[in-house]
């Protein structure tokens, strides 16, 4: 770049100062040149599109129709802080004034709170297990996005390594909050939405208000692309209604679907993550309405957690037979659900009779079960690590069968009903197929 190219882009960010006069001038001007590098990688992006791989993947809007409008308020006082691009910020509008999502990439570190992974309350055993979370498990480990085709790795060589942006710590002064006025209905909606989304349990009520302060509603038509592989992250998505399907290009191979969504679920998540390119195209097949969470109130917010918690179980996941079927998204999504538990010896985790709510896999230790009929006990074999527990109340709807106790310390991952049936349900004949072994051993009928 010469002097005069810096002295253009200077100019320019003169000119916008003068015309919007932030009373933020740093997070103005972070703004400023997160937009001017969004630019750039869309240009470096474009250069790859004569690859055979993008012929069908489209350019990123022009970046001056890029707008983001946003009513923002700063911790300490609240101000309309206005994306440089966007002199004429209608207060109330979400992000979807246009057509064109807003392109500019923020670049913004993220805060480090401390993980939260609690017992479920209709855990089987909840009062007598403790919770446990291996935060050294993570904290050794850096965070390392999803596999990215290398030809859509388009800021390669600005950075060797994105964990360390990912895991950087960032001050409450930084984050300019988003304020998207609402009715009562929309909020209920929201609600309503994220209910029974695993990536906003355990939020503080801070953190639950300035999300859903933050999102825009967005509505669907059928059959429209809310996301197009290879573009750049902008916002993560809740559904509220409507369906959603993902479909992966991979090589020069036709785009193969590889998983859905309907009410509740959510998706745009790696690429804000990551700071990596869409890794896939997700497209509406009903008309739908969505919920949109900027890329900073997602990070700072809902990134730290869920992609601890993926790191924590992604190895242990990969390791459990009943699971290796799946695709490493779906483990993904199953890790985002999952909560551990840690029994002492001789600790009871099923009660036979009782009403089962939960799944176990088993972590690490050993488990004894025992079944009584008649009056007789009998012991059947110990469950081991990477051994399943606790389905068939929840697939047969029946009381427990048998009881399980820890045989030592015992840790598990635990899903409840819920989750079971939304996510195991790719493996369901797998669990039921099992079940055959349970009757070879006259455990049940
Ligand atoms: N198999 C999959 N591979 C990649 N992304 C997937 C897959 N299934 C669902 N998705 C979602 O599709 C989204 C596309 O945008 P992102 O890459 O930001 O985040 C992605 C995930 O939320």
């Amino acid at each position: 770049m010469s002097s005069g190219d810096h002295q253009a882009v200077l100019d320019e960010l003169h000119q916008a100062l003068l015309k919007v006069q932030p009373k933020d001038l740093y997070q103005f001007c972070a703004y400023f040149f997160q937009e001017k590098l969004a630019q750039q990688r869309a240009q470096l992006l474009g250069l790859a599109h004569d690859h055979p791989h993008f012929r069908d993947i489209p350019l990123l809007p022009a970046p001056e129709n890029a707008t983001v409008p946003v009513i923002t308020q700063n911790l300490q006082h609240s101000h309309v802080a206005t994306h440089p691009t966007l002199t004429t910020a209608t207060l109330g509008e979400g992000p979807f004034p246009e057509t064109t999502p807003p392109t500019w990439q923020q670049a913004e570190p993220l805060v480090v709170t401390g993980a939260a992974v609690t017992t479920s309350p209709t855990h089987d055993a909840a009062r007598r297990a403790s919770s446990e979370f291996n935060e050294d498990d993570l904290m050794q480990d850096e965070p390392h996005p999803p596999e990215v085709d290398p030809m859509i790795a388009y800021n390669r060589g600005r950075r060797s390594s994105v964990s360390a942006e990912s895991m950087a710590p960032t001050t409450d002064e930084e984050f300019v909050k988003i304020v998207i006025p609402k009715s009562d209905d929309q909020r209920a909606r929201i609600r309503t939405s994220i209910a029974n989304n695993f990536l906003f349990r355990n939020l503080d009520d801070e953190q639950y208000r300035d999300v859903v302060d933050a999102m825009a509603e967005k509505s669907m038509a059928q059959g429209e692309e809310i996301i197009r592989q290879g573009d750049i992250g902008d916002y993560f998505y809740v559904v509220e209604k409507g369906s959603f399907e993902v479909f992966v290009a991979k090589d020069q191979a036709a785009p193969t679907k590889v998983y859905e969504y309907g009410p509740g679920g959510s998706f745009g998540e790696l690429a804000l993550m990551y700071n990596s390119p869409r890794a896939a195209t997700v497209r509406a097949t009903s008309d739908a309405l969505v919920w949109a969470l900027d890329r900073v109130t997602f990070r700072r917010i809902l990134m730290e957690r869920t992609s601890r918690k993926r790191r924590l179980y992604e190895e242990f996941l990969e390791e459990v037979p009943l699971l290796v079927s799946l695709e490493p998204y779906e483990r993904h999504k199953i890790a985002d659900a999952l909560d551990t538990v840690v029994f002492q010896d001789n600790e009871v985790v099923i009660r036979q009779g009782d009403v089962g709510d939960n799944f176990y896999i088993i972590e690490s230790g050993e488990a004894t079960v025992t079944k009584e009929e008649n009056g007789i006990t009998r012991t059947y074999p110990s469950l081991k690590k990477g051994d399943y527990f606790g389905e068939l109340a929840l697939l047969n709807d029946k009381p427990r069968q048998a009881t399980i106790r820890a045989k030592g310390r015992l840790k598990c991952a635990t899903l409840g009903k819920k989750a079971f049936v939304r996510l195991l349900g790719p493996v369901v004949d797998i669990i039921k197929r099992n079940t055959v072994n349970y009757k070879l051993m006259n455990y049940i009928e």
